[in-house]
């Protein structure tokens, strides 16, 4: 089926994944799985693949946009992208991350921008990166019926903060901290929690701790889930990878190869066919044969 094509109704997977379902999922250890989608032809991809949860991450900035972090990204370029998204998944369960800035300058400031995600996007949850700090928000949007997704551990946003991106929780006042961080959050009522670059033993402490799942990426293979960045998944990144990457597919060698063969169809004329062009009817081209050869022919 082609991806321009509606779907047909009939082939719906009944299925729409719910926080519920992800609870459901950490009870009963079966392993929860998320994917970055930030377009509508790789959303559709991911959602009728049947992946439980898709974040338009705000990785966004750097793997679609080019950014160097992911700290330029506004509202307007993520409320954007989520709409895009959401056309396509249907079953997925859709988090947002609230960019850099959008949740920083105030409580208000950050309620008014989740409202805008949840009701000109569809997302069903934002994500917000931060510890305990950020408890007292994660309480107010979760009393405004806005989902938090907690984020902790490599927080990307933290960049000039950490010195770079820094496995986190490598100390025992370090791993103390985000113990606490993840009671916290999940007392404040986050739905999930993301743990990023965080020692596999500490991720599985967190993890066994938490009444909420935990969704790991560079954190071992413990947590309730994993996620990683789609386009990280088929080389589609021109930065190194983290250590916590794995590749399941070359997309771009496919692209390459793909982009080589038209470009060498075009400079032979052997692009596009006869069959792939427009014709005049016989009728019609009796007459416009007929009118070339009565036009003045040039000296
Ligand atoms: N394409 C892409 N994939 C991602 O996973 C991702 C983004 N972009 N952008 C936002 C953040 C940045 N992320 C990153 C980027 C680099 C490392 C990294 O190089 N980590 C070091 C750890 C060094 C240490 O031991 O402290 C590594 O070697 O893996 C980790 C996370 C994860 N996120
Ligand atoms: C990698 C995930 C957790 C993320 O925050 C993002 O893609 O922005
Ligand atoms: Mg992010």
């Amino acid at each position: 089926m082609s991806l321009t094509q509606p779907r047909d109704a009939a082939s719906q997977p009944a299925r729409k994944v719910t926080i519920q379902h992800l609870l459901d999922k950490k009870h009963s250890h079966q392993p929860i799985t998320a994917l970055t989608a930030y377009d509508y032809p790789t959303a559709r991809l991911v959602d009728e693949a049947g992946i439980d949860i898709i974040l338009v991450g705000d990785s966004l900035a750097m793997t679609v946009l080019g950014h160097d972090n992911t700290l330029a990204v506004t509202v307007d370029e993520m409320l954007h992208h989520t709409r895009a998204v959401r056309r396509a998944a249907r079953s997925s369960f859709l988090v947002v991350d609230m960019p850099f800035g959008s949740y920083h300058t105030g409580t208000n400031d950050a309620l008014r921008n989740a409202t805008r995600f949840i009701k000109e996007s569809g997302a069903e949850a934002v994500k917000i990166e931060g510890g305990a700090s950020r408890a007292p928000l994660v309480e107010q949007l979760t009393q405004a019926e806005i989902p938090v997704v907690a984020h902790i551990g490599l927080t990307p946003q933290s960049l000039h903060r950490m010195s770079g991106y820094r496995v986190q929780g490598r100390s025992m006042a370090a791993i103390d901290a985000l113990m606490t961080d993840a009671a916290i959050l999940e007392s404040a009522g986050a739905v999930a929690i993301v743990l990023e670059g965080v020692p596999r033993e500490v991720a599985a402490r967190i993890t066994a701790a938490s009444g909420i799942p935990t969704i790991g990426i560079g954190a071992g293979p413990d947590c309730d889930g994993q996620i990683l960045v789609f386009h990280d998944l088929f080389q589609l990144t021109f930065a190194p990878h983290a250590k916590f990457v794995r590749t399941f597919g070359d997309a771009a060698t496919l692209f390459r190869q793909g982009i080589e063969q038209y470009q060498h169809a075009v400079a032979n004329r052997t692009f596009p066919s006869d069959s792939e062009s427009y014709h005049l009817s016989t009728e019609v081209l009796t007459s416009f044969y007929h009118q070339e050869t009565t036009e003045p022919q040039p000296i």
